[in-house]
């Protein structure tokens, strides 16, 4: 059975969705049988692992509102052992219709539920949002995972965000857990970076993966190109320190 890990952080450019693409494709690497799901209207993660959007018969949007079974609409991705759930724009208008859908909550948990002895992991990147949305992906989901930005303001919003994984865990899904924090964008030349890291440990102690995502050139390219770091360009230092995440997530959850 899968395991489910939500990226989530309602902090816009923090690295949920490139944390999302590497993560998965570096498990996939490993051996580990993934599935990558699209749950951000913007589909940065579907584009960032090869699809063409523009082809897309059906995407995520049809399986939550329109009960279109989800083996139909998941697409190989750029990376061999890589399935891709993928989502076009249309999910924008999902977090209005959902409201009024019995079940709102658990749609995306019972898509899911069908496809879950098929994979190791399933990868949820979520938009920049604690709607329903990302709400259906908690519901749905075994840990939360929440990339940090080394950056001022990194603690802003956290707070809220795990109130609110709090109120899902007392009421959807008892459940959840957090699954760590992992930091991203790090750049060691400046006293910033190694100052907001420590605050981060000092706060989260443990919850805070080993692993720091160093601010890569690399990283912000690869995406434009369809494909994860790890094939864009296996000997970066991105590429590394993703492998070695992943190598932390597999110690985590096998
Ligand atoms: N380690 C990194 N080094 C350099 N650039 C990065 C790194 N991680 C992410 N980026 C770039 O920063 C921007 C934001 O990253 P990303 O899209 O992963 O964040 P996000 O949290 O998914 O954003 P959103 O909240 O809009 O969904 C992107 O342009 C991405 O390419
Ligand atoms: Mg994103």
């Amino acid at each position: 059975m899968a395991k489910i890990i939500a990226l989530a952080n309602q902090k816009g450019g923090v690295g949920k969705t490139t944390t999302s693409i590497n993560l998965s494709a570096a498990l996939a690497k490993a051996g580990k049988r993934v599935l990558l799901v699209d749950a951000d209207p913007q589909g940065n993660a579907s584009s960032g692992v090869g699809v063409d959007k523009s082809t897309l018969e059906s995407d995520i949007y049809d399986v939550l509102i329109q009960d279109t079974p989800v083996n139909e609409v998941i697409l190989p991705s750029s990376t061999p052992g890589l399935d891709i759930l993928p989502t076009t724009i249309q999910l924008s208008e999902a977090e209005v219709q959902l409201v009024d859908l019995p079940e709102r909550e658990y749609r995306l948990s019972k898509a899911l539920a069908k496809v879950q002895a098929d994979y190791d992991y399933v990868i949820i990147d979520n938009p920049p949002s604690l709607g329903l949305l990302t709400i259906n992906s908690f519901t749905a989901a075994d840990a939360v995972l929440i990339p940090v930005q080394t950056e001022f303001y990194a603690l802003e919003g956290l707070g809220q965000l795990i109130n609110t994984i709090e109120l899902v865990r007392q009421g959807l899904n008892p459940d959840l857990e957090m699954a760590g924090i992992l930091l991203t964008m790090y750049d060691g030349r400046t006293n910033l970076g190694k100052q907001v890291s420590e605050q981060v440990r000092t706060y989260f102690e443990d919850r805070v993966y080993q692993t720091v995502i160093p601010r890569s050139v690399r990283l912000s390219e690869a995406p434009s190109y369809g494909q994860a770091i790890i094939d864009f360009d296996p000997k970066s230092p991105g590429a590394r320190l993703y492998t070695e995440f992943a190598k932390e997530v597999m110690a985590q959850y096998g």
